[in-house]
């Protein structure tokens, strides 16, 4: 098992998948907060077509890492390619080209309160195709609603007007807009009840298949995690610590791992994902 550990416990090369070329590259990474230093030495690869669950305690730089890999956080060290592009001091128009093949859903939805759910997905559209039509902007606002799984008529509500569960979806709606090869969504089962969850993940896995995106999935959620997670990432002593299926993770004897992966909350996980499947 100790092929899916990385830095000091296996040499500095990542495990290589048989399929998948490489969409997100990371070595080396360091990120700090003046004296706080959030993470050294940090590697990661996230294979194209892959949902990456990314997991750590609380604190351990979850968001910090996916902020860095999306051009918002200016790491010490490191190296970070994106599409096979550094993502490092980019100029502004080949940041703008980057963040195009993107679609992020940050924790809580960050939704503009001001505008509509159908206003709110043609934020984007309007800042990287300024040029286009209202009426073709008001089609695929619509279009991004639906696919999202929310009724049609949620399209002129306000963010204040929609339950926890709608919200994500419009945060998801307008993480679409720009029809993504790559999506970041940080923990948004966060908050919703099981039924509310669970139904996300299913959309998750769905338009994931459907649309062939990669997917990096920060979340606490061992359900997501069993549920629709290829591989998941674990960030502990300031870098990812393993990576792999959850079985390979199960199979090292990480103390953290197995707690988390091992504990009353993950064997639950495990049971409902059996049953799950078992029940078709
Ligand atoms: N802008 C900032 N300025 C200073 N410190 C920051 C900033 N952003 C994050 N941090 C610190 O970096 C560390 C990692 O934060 P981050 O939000 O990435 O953790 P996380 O693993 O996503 O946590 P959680 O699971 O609780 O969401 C924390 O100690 C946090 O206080």
């Amino acid at each position: 098992m100790s092929e899916i550990f990385h830095g000091d416990d296996a040499g500095e090369t990542l495990p290589e998948l048989a399929d998948g070329e490489t969409i997100i590259c990371v070595r080396g990474l360091k990120n700090a907060f003046g004296d706080q230093v959030v993470h050294e030495g940090l590697d990661l690869d996230v294979k194209k077509g892959e949902i990456l669950g990314v997991v750590g305690g609380s604190g351990t730089g979850k968001s910090v890492l996916m902020r860095a890999i999306i051009g918002l956080q200016k790491p010490v060290e490191g190296e970070i390619t994106v599409f096979g592009e550094s993502m490092i001091d980019r100029s502004e128009d080949e940041a703008t080209a980057i963040r195009k093949r993107w679609g992020i859903l940050f924790q809580g939805g960050a939704l503009f309160s001001t505008l509509t759910v159908a206003e709110n997905v043609q934020v984007p559209l309007r800042e990287f195709y300024g040029s286009l039509s209202p009426q073709l902007l008001d089609e695929i606002a619509a279009y991004k609603v639906v696919m999202s799984g929310l009724p049609a008529d949620a399209g002129p509500k306000y963010p204040a007007e929609l339950s926890g569960g709608m919200k994500k979806r419009a945060g998801l709606a307008r993480a679409l807009a720009l029809d993504p090869e790559l999506l970041f969504l940080d923990e948004p089962t966060a908050g919703l009840d099981p039924i509310g969850a669970a139904a996300f993940d299913e959309l998750t896995s769905e338009l994931q298949k459907t649309l062939g995106l990669t997917v990096f999935l920060i979340t606490h959620d061992l359900d997501t995690l069993y549920a629709i997670c290829d591989r998941v990432a674990v960030l502990a002593d300031r870098k990812v610590i393993a990576v792999g299926t959850i079985d390979e993770l199960l199979a090292t004897d990480h103390e953290w791992i197995q707690e988390y992966f091992n504990g009353p909350r993950g064997r639950a996980a495990i049971a409902t994902v059996k049953k799950n499947r078992a029940e078709g």
